[in-house]
Order: C-alpha cells, then structure tokens, then sequence
C-alpha cells in the first residue's frame, strides 16, 4: 500500500498536498535539504526542525564508501546514527558515481567504479543500491537506480540511458518487493526529447512506483530549456502520485516547476551558497562578503524565526569575511530557512487560490542573477 498522497488544493497545473509517511507528514511542495554525508552541513537536526523541514536527503554513494552500509546497518540505520527520525529520501547513486567517482564504468548489470576518497573499487547494480538505501540505510524513500546524462545529449545517447533507467527501473521495484513503511520512486529520464519522456512516462506508469522523479534536468541547460521540458514532463507522470524533479533548484526554478505541477524539491544550493557568503533573499541572492553590508544593522529577513530577523547584515558581514565557522552555520540555517518560507509561502497561495498572483508579485520582487 503505497503513502497516501492527500492533494488539498490545486491551482491550474499546481497542487498542495501531504505525503503521508509512518515517521510523518511532508507537506507539498516541498524542498529537501540535502544532508550528504549524514548530515545537512554545518546545521544540526535540531536547528533542520526548526526551519520546518519535515524530510531530508540522504546519499547512497557517500555512504556506502564511509562509513559503508553494513557499519551504517550494524548502527541502527541512518535515523538513529544522525538522530533525525522524520523521514528520508536517499537517491541511488548513480548519479553521484557519474559526478563524483574516479573511472567508472556502466554496464547492463551495474555500475562499477572507484571511490573518490581511497580509490577502493565498488560496484552499484539497481538491487545492491535498494539494498543499501532500504535495508542498511534504512530510507524512507528509496529511488531506483538510473543513468542521467549530461546536456546537450545526443537523441540516440538519452534513448540508450532512458531504455536503460527503465530495465533498471524495473530491476529495482523487483529488489525492493512490496513494504508497508517503505516507498521506492522511479526516474524519468528523455533529456529534452518530448517523445522520450512520454516513453519513459508510460513504462515507469506499467512498472508502478509509489511516487515518480523527473531526472536529468538541472545538468547544465539552463532555466529556460528546464522549464521548456517541464511545460510537458510532470503531467506525462500519474497526477495522484508525488512528482519530484530532482536537483533542483533557485528560487525561481521551485516557482516555475510548482506553477507547471511539481511537488518536491532537492539542492544543495541553500547549504552551499551559504557556506560562501550568499544569502538568499525575496529580492533575490546577496553575497554578504560585499562592504556595502559592513555598517548594515538590518536582518536578512525579520518575517523568518531565527538567524535570519535575529542577527545583522553587518555580524554576518563581520563573520564571512574572518571566515568564521559561525558565518558558514547562520547562513546555512538561514538559506534552509528561507527555502522552506519560500515552498511554505506558496503551499499557502495554492491552498487560497492565489498562487498566479503570489508567481506575479515573485517575478516583480525578485531580480535573480
Ligand atoms: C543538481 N542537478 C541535478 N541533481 C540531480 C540528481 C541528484 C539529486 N540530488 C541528490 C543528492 C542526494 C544527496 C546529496 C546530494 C545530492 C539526480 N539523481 C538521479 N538519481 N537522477 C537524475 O537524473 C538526477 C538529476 C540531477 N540533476
């Protein structure tokens, strides 16, 4: 019995709802901080909560190369080791192996490749990573195993990846069987070629999943071309089911993917853009490293509990620039925080029937750059 997915409202293409998991409610749309390495960096869990995150992203590849998944099972799973009992979403991997990994090599039967870390060999086939995610990592929500690739792709070359992701596909809801607390997405994959997609679409449907990812997007084609394929992407998937577009994205990127019907979110962005200095804002990214800040006694963002309405642009300022640890902590808090504002503000417009004014008055107030 897959997680009932309870959509309250919907507003053209967009839709509000709640993914009921067994370790609690995610409220849609959602953004998924990003915790690599069992951990959302320079955040503690508790401050995680505190933003309103009700899920997190775990890493198949980082964890399966340290601490490895069967020390990660020999300490409770994932949840106990971090002390994060809500829900996670791991991603399979192979993603990362293609990012990340030294040499490595895909095949029919799996990935093999070698650790970034120690050069260790390793090898990821669609049944080991559900392994990994939902028997030693002890995921929430599992993703198949698939092969994204880079943009601009040949046609051929994303029918290959895409027959492949789907074999995989298949594989992977083999391995994972029926769980009644677990769930297991798959990934459409068709790179900007609409006949792919609706392809990819339409078997991962036969398949079934209890929830489906728009992969291979956010590779380099810009915003633009993003949203050229999300104009047809999201409504080729099962519309009762969770739609998650995967790495994504800017602020204006969750606007524009809410406004064409998708539900969640995952980046690295609000964690990295923090760690070096940018802050982001309802008028778009400031990078506080800038002097125009030095004398500024103003809060990032007084509507926002927290970092953000409790210290000055100045103290951050101040931090940022003597590289102090504390610098990195605030503005990771405070970009988490503002993302989760940001899917809050617009669960809230969809929920009201206002969601094409709040996508209006966002585009007039936010200069992206
Ligand atoms: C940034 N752009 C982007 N990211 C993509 C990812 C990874 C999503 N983030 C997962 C993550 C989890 C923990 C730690 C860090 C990252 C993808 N994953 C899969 N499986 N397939 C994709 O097509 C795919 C496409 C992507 N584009």
């Amino acid at each position: 019995m897959p997680f009932p997915f309870d959509i309250s409202a919907t507003e053209g293409r967009a839709r509000t709802g709640v993914l009921k998991t067994p370790r609690g409610d995610i409220r849609t749309p959602a953004f998924m901080p990003v915790g690599t390495a069992a951990t959302v960096k320079a955040m503690t869990v508790d401050q995680v909560k505190q933003t309103g995150a009700d899920i997190i992203l775990g890493n198949t590849y980082h964890l399966m190369l340290r601490p490895g998944p069967e020390r990660m099972e020999t300490l409770g799973g994932l949840h106990k080791f971090m002390g994060w009992d809500k829900p996670i979403l791991t991603d399979s991997g192979g993603f990362q192996v293609m990012s990340l990994a030294g040499i490595s090599k895909v095949k029919e039967e799996a990935v093999t490749f070698s650790s970034h870390i120690d050069g260790s060999k390793h090898v990821l086939s669609p049944e080991r990573s559900i392994q990994i995610q939902a028997d030693r990592i002890g995921a929430d929500i599992s993703m198949q195993l698939d092969q994204c690739v880079a943009y601009p792709a040949e046609k051929d070359a994303a029918k290959k990846a895409m027959e492949l992701s789907i074999r995989w596909g298949a594989r992977s809801k083999a391995a994972f069987g029926t769980r009644e607390t677990q769930a297991l997405f798959g990934i459409q994959q068709g790179s900007t070629f609409e006949d792919l997609r609706r392809q990819s679409s339409e078997q991962l449907r036969e398949i079934g999943f209890d929830g489906y990812a728009i992969g291979g997007l956010a590779v380099g084609e810009g915003h633009q071309a993003m949203c050229e394929v999300l104009d047809y992407a999201p409504e080729m998937l099962p519309a009762d089911r969770p739609r998650y577009l995967m790495g994504v994205g800017k602020p204006i990127d969750l606007v524009e993917a809410v406004y064409r019907g998708v539900d969640m979110f995952d980046c690295v962005l609000p964690t990295r853009a923090g760690r070096h200095g940018q802050a982001w804002t309802w008028e778009g990214p400031i990078n506080l490293k800038n002097a125009r800040f030095a004398e500024d006694q103003t809060p990032l963002d007084p509507t926002i509990d927290g970092p953000s309405s409790t210290y000055s642009k100045a103290y951050l300022h101040h931090l940022i620039r003597a590289d102090e640890i504390l610098g990195k902590i605030l503005l990771s808090w405070h970009n988490i925080a503002f993302f989760q504002a940001l899917t809050a503000a617009m669960r809230d417009a969809i929920q009201h029937g206002r969601f094409e004014q709040f996508r209006k008055d966002f585009h007039a107030r936010h200069t992206s750059n």
